[in-house]
């Protein structure tokens, strides 16, 4: 009735009033029709008092829905936090809440707007519906038949938002793995194809936004236009100038602002609606978690190379390597340091570690065993001389192809949340089960696996011990087709043992095995030993180094003394 009035009473002032010279009658069309405007005060306050009818049960029932899926995933086993459960529960629900009421309210505004203006359009003069409706009809069947694909493209923009996030999160969380497997490049492909998806999502938010402006112009605007094209047309019909005038005030005052509502808010607030119901109706209990979460710790199949003995195509190992015949690591003269401005830690290091050999380094607490380990890696780059990789020097292989071919297992392995088998096979993710189970009988995994139930049940890092953890990492070696592997105190938790069982399967694998010994034990069973004194180094067999080198009789005195 306001809607219909405010154009009525305006035509009827014009036409019956003011223009024919009759000011009473034309201003009090115009009281009629500000009393309309009051009037429609209490209705107003009337929405808003029912809205919370509709509006609370819902927000009521996704909160419902969003505790008990997040009880059920806590109940279940899942992962012990949720960090999504909060938002669901507080933003989430609260964001449909309020899109829901605004789509409410938009909607029913537009339906009595549009309802009051047809009829007083009819009532006025029913030739200024063929003017006003089909621009108006247009408009809002293209808006309808643009909400799914707008829908879909907010979709698209969320899940490549939380995809950056998580990429973010998950570089963060492995960025010593990815430096340790020199997987930096491919971490950082990875994370940018991520953003360019997010980039090219909003992109396409902006181009939906751009045909819901056109349907706003086509149902809003066109009808202003084609009523002032159209208006000499309607004088000649004998349609009054008041009538006009009140036929603009339709279209301006109640049919453009209301259709300007209702299209941004079904393009805003209805496709926030639509995805986050679409996201908490999702069945979230018992969900594995996203994929590339994990896949983003992980070097890609292509970063491993072959099985030691087979050569890939395009893996850049020279023809003495093909042959067996280059040693698997060279120092060449190196000089190595932290800083430029700091003391070398080695200096002018030769060292060989032919293919097959098991090389122990051992020395005192600071020395520099743990940097002749980062220097052989590539990590560390020498001040001086060269270091070699299977024949090639280290700083000239890809990251990729380095990564393929050493090893370094620190003294704190990360373990990540997944199955058992996932985290043996994160150096080599295509490992077979065969494979993995080869590795899992030669390095005692047996009694670790059935505690946390089987191979395939996924695990808690949390839960593990440091001797445990170290034994995945090196398993993880073990089952790698490294050509070297570099242990950095690796297995100083676990028990002397199990560390005996460790090194003798690592050592039975292809390859040359350098060992940071924690026990001297482990030079026991080593074929050579280093052992690292000052910026001098000494090199032989166990019993060799006893004879000549005073610092390795001290090592292993104070060892034995140690032992008994
Ligand atoms: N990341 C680093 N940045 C700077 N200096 C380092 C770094 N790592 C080691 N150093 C320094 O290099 C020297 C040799 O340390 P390194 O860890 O290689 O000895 P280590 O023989 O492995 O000792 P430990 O047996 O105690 O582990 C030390 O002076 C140490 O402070």
């Amino acid at each position: 009735m306001q809607t219909f009035l405010g154009g009525y009473c305006v035509a009827r002032s014009l036409d019956d009033g003011f223009l024919r010279g009759q000011t009473a009658a034309g201003l009090l069309w115009l009281v009629c029709a500000a009393a309309a405007v009051l009037l429609g005060g209490p209705v107003i306050r009337g929405v808003f008092a029912q809205l919370p009818h509709l509006t609370e049960p819902l927000r009521d029932a996704l909160v419902r829905r969003s505790v008990a899926h997040a009880l059920h995933r806590a109940a279940t086993g899942g992962p012990a936090g949720d960090p999504a459960a909060v938002s669901r529960l507080t933003s989430q629900t609260e964001i449909a809440r309020d899109s829901f009421a605004g789509l409410v309210l938009a909607a029913r505004s537009f339906v009595f707007v549009a309802a009051g203006a047809v009829a007083g359009l009819v009532a006025l003069a029913p030739q200024f519906l063929l003017v006003v409706l089909p621009p108006l009809v247009l408009g809002i069947v293209l808006f309808t038949a643009s909400l799914l694909p707008m829908a879909r493209a907010q979709h698209r923009y969320l899940d490549a938002d939380e995809a950056v996030g998580r990429r973010a999160q998950a570089t963060r969380a492995a960025l010593r793995d990815t430096v340790a497997c020199g997987a930096q490049e491919q971490t950082a492909e990875a994370n940018r194809r991520a953003v360019e998806e997010a980039a090219a999502a909003q992109r396409a938010m902006a181009r939906w936004a751009a045909v819901r402006t056109l349907c706003v112009a086509t149902a809003g605007q066109a009808p202003v236009l084609l009523l002032l094209a159209a208006t000499p047309w309607l004088l000649r019909e004998g349609v009054g100038a008041g009538a006009v005038v009140g036929a603009f005030t339709y279209v301006l005052q109640a049919l453009l602002p209301a259709v300007h509502t209702l299209m941004t808010v079904l393009g805003t607030a209805g496709a926030r609606l639509f995805v986050i119901l679409d996201r908490l109706t999702q069945p979230l209990p018992g969900q594995p978690p996203a994929p590339a979460q994990r896949a983003a710790l992980r070097p890609a199949p292509d970063d491993l190379g072959t099985r030691p003995g087979h050569t890939t195509p395009g893996t850049p190992d020279g023809p003495a390597t093909r042959a067996g015949r280059a040693p698997a690591l060279e120092l060449l003269g190196v000089r190595a340091a932290w800083h430029p401005a700091a003391p070398a830690v080695l200096d002018d290091l030769d060292l060989t570690v032919e293919e097959g050999l098991h090389l122990a380094v051992v020395g005192p607490s600071g020395i520099g065993k743990s940097t002749l380990l980062h220097v052989a890696a590539g990590l560390l780059t020498p001040r001086q001389g060269e270091v070699r990789l299977l024949g090639r020097p280290v700083a000239d292989r890809h990251p990729h192809h380095r990564a393929a071919l050493r090893v370094l297992v620190p003294q704190e392995p990360y373990v990540f949340t997944g199955t058992l088998r996932d985290n043996l096979r994160y150096l080599r993710p295509d490992a077979s089960r065969p494979d993995v189970d080869a590795t899992v009988a030669a390095l005692g995994i047996g009694p670790l696996a059935d505690r946390l139930g089987g191979l395939d049940r996924e695990l808690d890092p949390q839960t593990l011990s440091l001797g445990e953890r170290q034994l995945i990492g090196v398993a993880r070696a073990h089952l790698s087709t490294a050509r070297l592997l570099l242990l950095d105190e690796a297995t100083c938790h676990l028990d002397p043992a199990a560390e005996a069982v460790a090194e003798r399967a690592l050592r039975e694998r292809p390859g040359a095995l350098v060992v940071v010994a924690h026990r001297l034990s482990s030079a026991l069973r080593a074929d050579r030993v280093l052992v690292l004194d000052g910026t001098r180094a000494h090199f032989g067999t166990h019993t060799e180094l006893l004879a000549r080198c005073a610092l390795y009789r001290d090592l292993v005195g104070h060892w034995n003394d140690a032992r008994t």
